[in-house]
């Protein structure tokens, strides 16, 4: 094993920490909170611990957390009514709306109901838009956390070949973007590529999010690539439930110069860039500077 292990979870505890500093120094300096609203519609067991976990983490930056738990039969209507409470509410900057909703929802619509300043989930079509045009938006947490560690890892990327595969809108698509605005070359592959292991191997750095566990083989790693694999798959193995991510770690860290493990790379960053958002959302409302380093 030859790659550096990236260590996101004791990245994302670092975002953490430099966000509650610059929270503390909002309330000594404007006698304001940053509060972050988050909605889980349904019982969904995944959802529950993210949505406590972002709960616990909210607090302990010194947010104030505002959690919304609706049964799964909820209307649509009622969803929205709560979105329109919660984007004229003055004590909440940030609105997060847990994915996936039950299928009686309309997942857009929904999201396109959410003031875009308080979008912190940067999914908002005008966020999308203005993330596409290089303006400043609220960003997607998983990519902008994957940014964060490729700039740590790498320095500058202007002009390395990225390869992105698969072509979410919550993580494929925005992370093509962000690299592009990094100047890098990106290609996103999905489904239908032709040769996606000889691409994969064109890239200084390759950005796994398919959510298919381990597809992503040693020998379509570049040497000395960096590998970011956004993946969080629960597979059963040798009589016991596993986590693995979208690349054969085994594999991919006997070729690449640094890759992200699965659990406790990219997956910690989330929740810590959902803080950040929060922050930025809270200092644009009020029209103070940006903290640095937390932004795309
Ligand atoms: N509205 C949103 N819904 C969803 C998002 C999102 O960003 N916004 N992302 C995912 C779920 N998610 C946060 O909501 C999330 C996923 C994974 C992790 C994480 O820390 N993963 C750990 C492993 C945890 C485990 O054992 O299961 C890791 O990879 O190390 C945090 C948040 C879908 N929905
Ligand atoms: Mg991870």
């Amino acid at each position: 094993m030859g790659a550096r292990i990236i260590d996101g979870k004791g990245f994302a505890s670092g975002v953490r920490g430099r966000v509650a500093e610059a929270v503390a120094r909002l309330k000594a300096a404007h006698g304001i909170t940053p509060g972050l609203a988050v909605v889980l519609v349904g019982e969904d067991p995944a959802s529950q611990v993210y949505v406590r976990n972002k709960g616990v983490q909210t607090r302990e930056a010194g947010m104030a957390s505002f959690e919304h738990k609706l049964p799964a039969e909820t209307p649509q209507a009622e969803l929205l009514a709560l979105i329109a409470r919660l984007n004229a509410d003055p004590a909440v900057h940030g609105i997060l709306v847990q994915l996936p909703l039950p299928g009686h929802m309309d997942a857009e619509a929904v999201i396109n109901a959410i003031d875009p300043r308080k979008d912190v989930d940067g999914f908002h079509v005008l966020n999308v838009g203005l993330l596409g045009t290089g303006q400043k938006a609220m960003v997607p947490c998983t990519p902008l956390g994957c940014l964060m560690l490729l700039r740590d890892a790498l320095g500058d990327l202007a002009g390395l070949n990225a390869v992105v595969v698969g072509r979410s809108n919550i993580v494929g698509k925005p992370m093509a973007q962000l690299l592009l605005n990094e100047s890098c070359t990106v290609t996103i592959a999905h489904s239908r590529t032709r040769d996606l292991a000889g691409l994969c191997r064109s890239a200084d750095i390759l950005v796994a999010a398919v959510g298919r566990p381990r597809m992503i083989r040693g020998d379509w790693v570049k040497p000395g690539a960096t590998v970011i694999d956004v993946g969080i798959n629960r597979i059963e193995e040798e009589g016991r439930t596993r986590l693995v991510g979208d690349v054969d770690f085994e594999g991919a860290a006997g070729v690449a110069g640094a890759i992200t493990p699965v659990p406790g790379g990219v997956g910690p960053m989330t929740i810590a860039c959902l803080l950040a958002n929060t922050l930025t959302a809270c200092c644009r409302a009020n029209g103070w500077p940006e903290p640095e380093g937390l932004t795309a």
